[in-house]
């Protein structure tokens, strides 16, 4: 798989482009191309410059009078052209917003076209692969989706399904029912099967199985699909908090178009002509759509949709307020021109764009004046970048923000308070603008805080300290730098301060300075340095022999109520800090590094150390138990495959047994009813162990789901017995305590639930965190194997029949 860099990425900006007058581009549309990474780019032929791509004109190679010209180029515009990258990163530019959006109520089509062999199937599905990092945008969808349903709670319910069918040019399949699985083309959305996805696990057998039960052909290096296949995804949201149920429904269609190609071209020489002219149909029938669609005219699109069963199933989503996406997959080799072409020709008409020829000048011969063009070019576009950005800067983005924005950004605050993240991770000028009024409100809910405190520090000397002196005086504190510094300027100010027969002012002054800095920013989240500094400085002052004895008792008194304050402030500031600002946090146990030491304490504590002796032993059993039930999983897929083996002998005997029907004797006859018998017999009794060895699944996994029941109550009370400790040994809870690592060491949370088949009754908090592992993807490559297997001797089998039927007539 590729690992190079990415060549190219989107461009957003067309200003520069020649349009159609009836462009449909909006930025919800967008093609992409994918060069097969199996071709090298030929420099000559092909160019690439930011997103645009040049390709040469093919009359120019062939017509031997042209050739002594500069090079002319058709000129195409896309929204970004990917060269041996990743496949997260084709993921993450073209379909990760699309899926978010699909969560929000909106459709979307993603269409992967392009020449036979170029890669369209590894960009839609990438199952061929062993890792999961192969994978290509179908199980990541699923994925993505899977993740975005955990967010839903309550009253909101989030319902994933999935259909998966096949299309030729006359028929349609199912393919997610067994062969033979023809459904009505007219009345796909009716008859296909809908397959409600609640794990990774199960969504990706059955995308394996899918994939197995399509029609191909062997080539020599992979297989061939013939047919064009479409992945639909339904997301129905449901918000049960009314009486009438709110619900929105939306789709996602994964087009894996069929291959095109020229008759007769090296690429698809295994395909007859049939196959070929009917998958180059589907992309002229999809080509025509649009043209109609783009020139808006209702009356030829209502037409057309009746004319190809695929439109005819898009049909309401295949409109310009759907998010579309087009990856149009291409060779660069020079004898793939032509088709190549022909793909980019189709981006163009569903970007509404009008490719124009342009010449470029092989770099050593250019010319004085197309040095200027391209320099007047390069200008503009630069000078456009300038203006967006500049307006970037200017509008405020941050009126428009949703809730799920705003807690993100929320967790970026938190995290860069935290030392988590640096400020180059909040780079984004929204994200930047949002932080930052964060930190702003924050400082000034602080500052009111600290105003507050000062006030009544001072009340409670009976002397009221008028707004200006306070600003006075804190301005002259503040400006100390050094604390030589700040021994001089305490001895001025002291000085000054009896002057003014004022000394308990001072003192006042001192002990709101100290409040001050407990309640800063770092000391929030460095307590326990912070409380120690605290009683340093307050000792410190005590001791000061410039105080008088009745002063020292005042001060001292003061400094506990202060202390008392600081850490309400401090408590309240926390607990506001927390609802307001990351109220997210602090439902997991979570340790932060400089609370290890805080963590150690507490484990070490002989108040808890029964309490800690539970936790363990829980994970103890959780572990112990978990590895007799993956155990028991396996025996039980194993079963399930063996049954699935003995039933395919079964329907196997009984074909053999209809063709040799005709011309066998009674002997032969008995001998074939004896067999069958006895694989029914099999199977009965494989089945018996079957329903066993679930059984015995069941119980495992109930014992686990006390256990873990039980561990989220300990979880619990861990959090309180943790913030208990802190309270009492730090005087401040924790803003955020969790499990030590240690203790979760070798516990199921950490164990990833293994592969092997899923039933649907697991629940759904362990299926949770099951991981897709290369074990579990080999299974689902074999499952695949024999399914296709099966798929290809029926489907022969059918032929047969149908030519001995056609030569018996
Ligand atoms: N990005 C890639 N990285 C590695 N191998 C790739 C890549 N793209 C395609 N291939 C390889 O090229 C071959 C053809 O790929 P694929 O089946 O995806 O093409 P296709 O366009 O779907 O073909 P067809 O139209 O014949 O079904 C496969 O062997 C595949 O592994």
């Amino acid at each position: 798989m590729d690992c190079a860099t990415k060549l190219v990425t989107s461009r957003q900006n067309f200003s520069s482009i020649k349009t159609n007058k009836y462009q449909l581009g909006n930025h919800y549309v967008k093609v992409f191309y994918r060069i097969s990474s199996l071709c090298k780019i030929d420099q000559e032929h092909v160019k690439i410059s930011d997103s645009t791509m040049f390709i040469r004109r093919l009359e120019q190679l062939k017509d031997v009078t042209k050739q002594a010209m500069p090079p002319s180029y058709w000129e195409f515009i896309t929204d970004g052209i990917f060269y041996k990258v990743q496949q997260k990163d084709v993921y993450d530019e073209v379909v990760e917003d699309v899926v978010k959006r699909l969560a929000e109520g909106s459709n979307g089509i993603l269409v992967g076209f392009g020449q036979t062999g170029s890669g369209k199937s590894t960009t839609i599905a990438g199952l061929e692969f062993v890792s999961n990092e192969n994978f290509g945008i179908a199980p990541r969808v699923v994925k993505q989706l899977l993740e975005i349903k955990k967010q839903f709670n309550g009253n909101n319910r989030m319902t994933i399904e999935m259909s998966y069918i096949e299309m030729s040019k006359t028929a349609v399949y199912d393919l997610l029912k067994q062969y033979p699985n023809n459904v009505n083309p007219w009345h796909v959305d009716k008859e296909s099967t809908k397959f409600i996805i609640n794990t990774e696990c199960q969504a990706l057998k059955e995308l394996y199985l899918g994939e197995a039960r399509k029609e191909t052909k062997e080539t020599k290096n992979y297989l061939s699909h013939i047919n064009t296949s479409v992945l639909t995804f339904y997301v129905t949201i449901e918000d049960l908090s009314f009486n009438n149920v709110n619900r929105v429904k939306s789709r996602l269609h994964l087009i894996d178009m069929a291959g095109s190609d020229t008759v007769g071209n090296l690429t698809c020489v295994f395909k007859t002509k049939g196959e070929v002219g009917s998958a180059n149909l589907a992309k002229t029938s999809l080509e025509q759509f649009f043209l109609c669609l783009v020139e808006k005219s209702q009356k030829t699109i209502k037409s057309r949709l009746r004319t190809n069963p695929l439109i005819f199933f898009l049909k309401d989503d295949l409109n310009i307020s759907s998010t579309l996406r087009f990856i149009g997959h291409i060779n660069t080799d020079k004898e793939d021109l032509q088709i190549s072409l022909s793909m980019m020709r189709f981006g163009q008409i569903i970007k509404g764009y009008k490719p124009s020829s342009i010449q470029i000048e092989q770099p050593a011969k250019m010319t004085p004046e197309n040095k200027i063009r391209y320099l007047q070019r390069k200008l503009q576009e630069l000078e456009e970048e300038r203006i967006q950005n500049s307006m970037l800067l200017n509008v405020d983005l941050t009126s428009n923000i949703n809730s799920e924005r705003a807690e993100h950004l929320q967790k970026i605050v938190k995290d860069y308070l935290n030392n988590h993240i640096s400020e180059l991770d909040i780079i984004r000028v929204v994200d930047a603008s949002m932080a930052f009024k964060m930190f702003k409100d924050l400082y000034t809910q602080w500052e009111q805080e600290r105003q507050k405190l000062y006030k009544e520090a001072s009340l409670s000397f009976g002397k009221r300290i008028s707004d200006s002196e306070i600003s006075l005086q804190k301005k002259k504190w503040s400006s100390r730098s050094s604390s030589t510094m700040a021994t001089t300027k305490v001895g001025k100010e002291k000085r000054r301060v009896k002057k003014s027969k004022d000394a308990s002012v001072d003192e006042k002054l001192s002990m709101v300075e100290k409040v001050d800095k407990q309640i800063s920013v770092q000391s929030f989240f460095d307590s326990r340095a912070k409380h120690s500094t605290l009683k340093t400085i307050a000792s410190q002052d005590i001791s000061s022999g410039s105080i008088s004895q009745s002063a020292k008792r005042r001060k001292s008194k003061f400094t506990t109520s202060i202390q008392r304050r600081a850490s309400e402030v401090k408590q309240r500031s926390v607990s506001s800090f927390t609802d307001g600002i990351i109220s997210d946090t602090v439902v997991t146990p979570d340790i932060i590094p400089n609370q290890m030491e805080a963590w150690n304490g507490f484990s070490k504590d002989p108040k808890y150390t029964s309490f800690m002796e539970e936790c363990k032993s829980n994970e103890k059993n959780i572990s112990s138990i978990y590895e007799q039930y993956i155990e028991a999983l396996k025996l039980l897929n194993e079963q399930k495959v063996n049954i699935d083996a003995i039933k395919q002998e079964i329907i196997e005997t009984k074909m053999i047994m209809k063709f040799k029907s005709t011309d066998s004797d009674k002997y032969t006859e008995a001998i074939f009813m004896e067999a069958e018998a006895k694989c029914k017999e099999k199977k009965d009794n494989a089945e018996k162990d079957h329903v066993h060895q679930k059984e015995i699944v069941f119980r495992y996994l109930s014992e686990l789901k006390i256990y873990l029941d039980r561990r989220r109550d300990l979880k619990e009370e861990l959090t309180r017995n943790f913030d208990a400790f802190c309270k009492e040994k730090f005087n401040l809870p924790m803003p955020t305590v969790k499990c030590s690592t240690e203790l979760i060491k070798g516990s199921a949370a950490s164990i990833q639930l293994n592969e092997f088949h899923v039933d649907e009754n697991m629940p759904e908090k362990l299926v949770e965190t099951i991981e897709i592992s290369e074990i579990q993807i080999g299974q689902f490559k074999k499952i695949m194997q024999k399914e296709r297997s099966k798929v290809v001797k029926m489907r022969a089998l059918d032929n047969k029949k149908i030519y001995d039927k056609k030569c018996y007539l």
